[in-house]
């Protein structure tokens, strides 16, 4: 498969015949397409009708697909293809909805003017009340300035509200957090921070969510020391977590020690150096690193890790290869060493395809559709939530790549995403050390 590809949904119809999907699949497959779900639409006399998802190189390779289903015979024919992802998006993912019924005029009168303005003095008297009778306690602010959005670059912040409100879904379905996008047209440091600080009062906790390197690091450092909620810049510490948990597991599996191997990362922005340093305080002793940015270089070395020339030079010496550099298909299969774990993050597109990495020889591979911070995110705020804590610290950020770790089902690298038991152990994990922390201080 290309490292780059296309979704798109065939509507497909065969006579009610057995046998048939089965040809259909054959052609799909025989070209190189390869096929997702599969909704039965109408089962008639004649003729069944399925919706068939099929994700393919490019268009030149469906069209080449849909000309073979309709070569078969006479009688199977695409009736037509839809671009599913395009049509999810029409009028935006996301919704605020009202937890409250309003049914007649007491209930007005009950959720809004004048009951209300009991509560409002109430919070007024005693300010931590508000946790308790608003939402502001179980609401994230996502906050992007559109520099670093997924692998595409700084592509500004309107483009990028589709991967906001998409982080705002998992929020709601995978920790019951309400997530509200907020998009910054500014990068400056100083008035990111003071932007965030101004609106933070409406927030129980901030993700930071695709802001380019270097400007996050000193925008996440500096929200952490001047907000009193939970700050987090998912693309760092998400990433980590869930990157942690993956390595763990596949060294479990390939027998080998995590802590004595050498493990590389290519690419040391947002994600690239907070797994490094995740790494280190796990206990990693070698950890190194390439980036063409010197200032990466700078902050690896201060971190403890070593600076490697280039991709094919990391590629030859490491045992464990990180990838996170926007770049698809950087890694050739050339550069691959026998029994090399391969852990190719960068969205939408790897550096290398697990299969590709595999085929060349890799014990184990994954992309970042599969070593995701869907992972990680939403049970981390929902424990630091619950918790009511005040940021989030190395230690639970170490509970909660554990927590993955358990929750994997042998075999795997990381558990599915759709497994709410994950969300749940994380949460949990992360809960139990802020707990834990937050008795010490006091
Ligand atoms: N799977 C996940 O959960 C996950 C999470 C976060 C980020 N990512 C992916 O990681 C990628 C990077 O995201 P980020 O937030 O760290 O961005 P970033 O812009 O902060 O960092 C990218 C880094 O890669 C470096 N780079 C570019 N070309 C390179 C090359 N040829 N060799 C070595 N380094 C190179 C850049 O100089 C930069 O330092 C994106 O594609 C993103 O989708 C995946
Ligand atoms: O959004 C994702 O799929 C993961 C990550 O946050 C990324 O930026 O790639
Ligand atoms: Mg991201």
């Amino acid at each position: 498969m290309n490292v780059q590809s296309i979704i798109r949904n065939l509507i497909v119809e065969t006579p009610s015949i057995p046998g048939n999907l089965a040809k259909v699949a054959t052609a799909i497959g025989t070209i190189g397409g390869d096929i997702g779900d599969i909704k039965t639409m109408k089962i008639g006399t004649l003729s069944t009708v399925r919706d068939i998802s099929c994700t393919c190189a490019d268009i030149a390779q469906l069209n080449q697909i849909v000309d073979a289903i309709n070569n078969i015979d006479d009688n199977i024919h695409v009736r037509s293809v839809s671009d599913d992802v395009m049509k999810a998006h029409e009028g935006g993912k996301i919704h605020m909805t009202s937890r409250i019924d309003v049914r007649s005029l007491s209930d007005l009168r009950r959720i809004y003017t004048p009951g209300v303005a009991n509560v409002c003095q109430e919070i007024q008297r005693a300010p931590e009340k508000a946790h308790y009778y608003t939402s502001i306690g179980n609401t994230v602010a996502i906050i992007t300035d559109g520099t670093a959005i997924l692998g595409l670059g700084n592509i500004g912040p309107v483009a990028g509200m589709p991967v906001m409100e998409g982080k705002a879904v998992l929020f709601d379905q995978f920790a019951g957090i309400s997530g509200i996008p907020i998009l910054l047209d500014t990068s400056n440091p100083d008035e990111v921070v003071e932007t965030v600080k101004h609106i933070a009062k409406g927030f129980g906790g901030i993700l930071l969510e695709d802001i380019g390197s270097p400007h996050c690091f000193e925008i996440e450092e500096r929200l952490k020391a001047e907000l009193p909620i939970p700050v987090m810049h998912d693309d760092q510490h998400g990433t980590a977590v869930v990157t942690l948990a993956a390595v763990i597991s596949a060294c479990r599996y390939a027998g080998v020690e995590l802590k004595d191997a050498v493990v590389g990362q290519i690419g040391l922005g947002a994600a690239g150096l907070a797994i490094c340093r995740m790494l280190m305080a796990y206990g990693v002793k070698e950890v190194c690193g390439t980036d063409p940015q010197e200032s990466a270089l700078v902050r690896l070395r201060s971190f403890g890790g070593t600076v490697v020339g280039s991709v094919e030079e990391t590629m030859a010496k490491c045992d464990i290869v990180i990838a996170t550099t926007g770049v698809s298909g950087l890694i050739q299969p050339s550069m691959v060493r026998e029994g090399q774990i391969i852990l190719a993050l960068s969205n939408p597109y790897p550096e290398i395809t697990p299969e590709d990495a595999i085929a060349a020889g890799a014990s184990y591979a994954a992309d970042g559709r599969l070593v995701n911070n869907v992972l990680g995110f939403p049970g981390i705020f929902r424990g630091a939530l619950n918790a009511n804590v005040k940021s989030i610290t190395y230690s639970m950020l170490l509970a909660a790549a554990n927590a993955i770790v358990d929750a994997t089902r042998n075999g795997d690298l990381v558990p599915h995403p759709l497994d709410p038991n994950v969300h749940k152990s994380v949460a949990e994990a992360v809960e139990r050390v802020a707990l834990i922390e937050m008795a010490h201080i006091d």
